[in-house]
């Protein structure tokens, strides 16, 4: 039994979830389908979930909301048209979007979270109808009958361990299953939604929790490319990776996989296959557990590139020496509720590096204030101008020369290197640059490990 999922693009218009039916049809291993919410049809399109917060956020603030609620049911009402659904099911759309404007929620979070998981929730109901219509038998669920639970905070959801539980005891019926991604239910009925991207997420819990043989994961390009393309123009595919290489890569740049939608996968042992809905004999990318050989001929398998993240740069003579000193900088981050990305040392010096968007100009200024307060460094610095780009493969801890590569590529082509840390897991390179750098720096890794591209 396969669990496959299929992401914004391929369920942004009837043309799109007309190939959806196709795949479907192709393979009566894909039993259990999940959805994402219509995406961008081209790129200066809103993704129906961004509509939806649009929606949310003209409750909360007591505007008119008719405008947006029209643009988002047009989305779903083009795709019902293209395949001449019979008008009950935009009905049914259409007052399950204008209920939940008279529900009371707990608080403006758990209303946000609702409104933004209707995109996915409309879109299973549009598919199971749309299937049902093309001959092919499908049920919609919704998780909350199925024990689908989360807990953590509404908008950013962490799945609760009986929910595997409760999937190990479900039996799934004879026709395929439609089921809303992105969101699950809290112990108290309330709905809840992953990080964005999260459909990923709801894909890889039930293939974990259905123990199924395979997750394909549908988008829209032909495999994971070692590269982002708009960095390297047509970079080499990656056919397949471990685990592990998928985690670091996605945490680090690579959205076409959500980076949290590994660890059901790995915990269950599924195999996960990235492909195309608009290619969908091509082979695409397969993530699978380590126990693979590397290729001696190059120990790298992508490089990722993010400027989501920013540094506290600490400099104090003997830091080493000097018992207590992160455990009190650790407490202050407590005290702010603040998790940290690294903490990359030397003998006198710690970086502490963040992810941004946890961060406003209000809390740096007094969490600076504090650190300089109870720790007295001889120098901090806040760097917000920072890039870290992660050069990940399997064969990194098999080689020993990889390091001195990416080094003399950079420095060879003048660009500075803030930090360089060979990851704790030993298959990953994390080097820290200007933003204006990270480009080039990347572009420079690739020429080092993989065929020079045409630039
Ligand atoms: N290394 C990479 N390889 C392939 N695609 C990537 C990579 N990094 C980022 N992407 C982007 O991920 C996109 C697919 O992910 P996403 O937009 O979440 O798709 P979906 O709508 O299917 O969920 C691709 O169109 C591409 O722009
Ligand atoms: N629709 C949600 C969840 C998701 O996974 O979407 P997509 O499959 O289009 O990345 C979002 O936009 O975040």
């Amino acid at each position: 039994m396969k669990v496959v999922k299929f992401g914004g693009s391929s369920l942004a218009t009837g043309e799109q979830v007309a190939k959806v039916v196709s795949i479907l049809n192709a393979d009566t291993e894909r039993r259990v389908i999940v959805t994402s919410a219509p995406g961008k049809r081209n790129p200066t399109d809103i993704k129906v979930t961004d509509l939806l917060i649009q929606y949310a956020q003209c409750a909360i603030t007591h505007q008119e909301t008719a405008p947006v609620v029209t643009q988002i049911l047009a989305r779903y009402q083009a795709i019902s048209d293209y395949f001449d659904l019979p008008n009950e099911v935009m009905i049914a759309l259409t007052n399950r979007l204008h209920n939940i404007a008279t529900t009371t929620f707990a608080d403006n979070a758990h209303l946000l979270a609702t409104y933004k998981a209707q995109g996915e929730l409309l879109n299973a109901i549009l598919l199971a109808a749309i299937l049902n219509q093309q001959g092919v038998p499908a049920k919609f669920v919704d998780p909350q009958t199925v024990g689908f639970l989360v807990g953590g905070a509404p908008d950013d959801a962490t799945v609760l361990p009986m929910t595997y539980a409760n999937l190990a005891r479900w039996t799934l019926p004879d026709t395929r299953i439609v089921f809303p991604g992105f969101f699950g239910y809290n112990q108290t009925g309330d709905i809840c939604t992953f990080a964005r991207g999260g459909s990923d997420i709801t894909g890889a819990i039930l293939s974990r929790g259905l123990r199924a043989d395979l997750y394909e994961n549908f988008t829209d390009v032909d495999a994971i490319f070692t590269v982002d393309t708009h960095i390297v123009p047509h970079p080499a595919m990656i056919t397949k990776m471990s685990y592990r290489e998928m985690r670091e890569l996605s945490y680090a740049g690579f959205s076409v996989f959500q980076d949290e939608a590994i660890i059901p996968a790995i915990q269950g042992q599924i195999p996960v296959n990235v492909k195309n809905t608009n290619n969908p004999t091509a082979p695409g990318t397969l993530i699978v557990p380590e126990q693979f050989l590397f290729n001696p001929a190059n120990p790298i398998t992508g490089i990722a590139c993010s400027d989501r993240f920013s540094a506290l740069y600490l400099h104090r003579y003997l830091l080493n020496k000097e018992v207590g000193f992160t455990l009190k900088l650790l407490e202050i981050f407590q005290k702010y509720n603040l998790s940290y990305e690294h903490i990359p040392s030397g003998i006198d010096d710690l970086t502490i590096i963040f992810d941004r968007s946890k961060l406003d100009a209000t809390t740096i200024h007094s969490l600076c204030r504090d650190i300089r307060t109870t720790l007295h460094p001889d120098y901090l610095e806040w760097i917000d101008d920072y890039a870290i780009i992660m050069v990940v493969g399997e064969g990194i801890a098999h080689t020993i020369d990889t390091m001195g590569k990416i080094i003399d590529s950079l420095t060879q082509n003048n660009i500075a290197i803030h930090m360089i840390n060979q990851g704790a897991s030993r298959i990953s390179i994390m080097i820290g640059t200007q933003r204006k750098d990270a480009p080039a720096a990347v572009r420079h890794i690739y020429d080092t490990f993989f065929v020079k591209s045409e630039v």
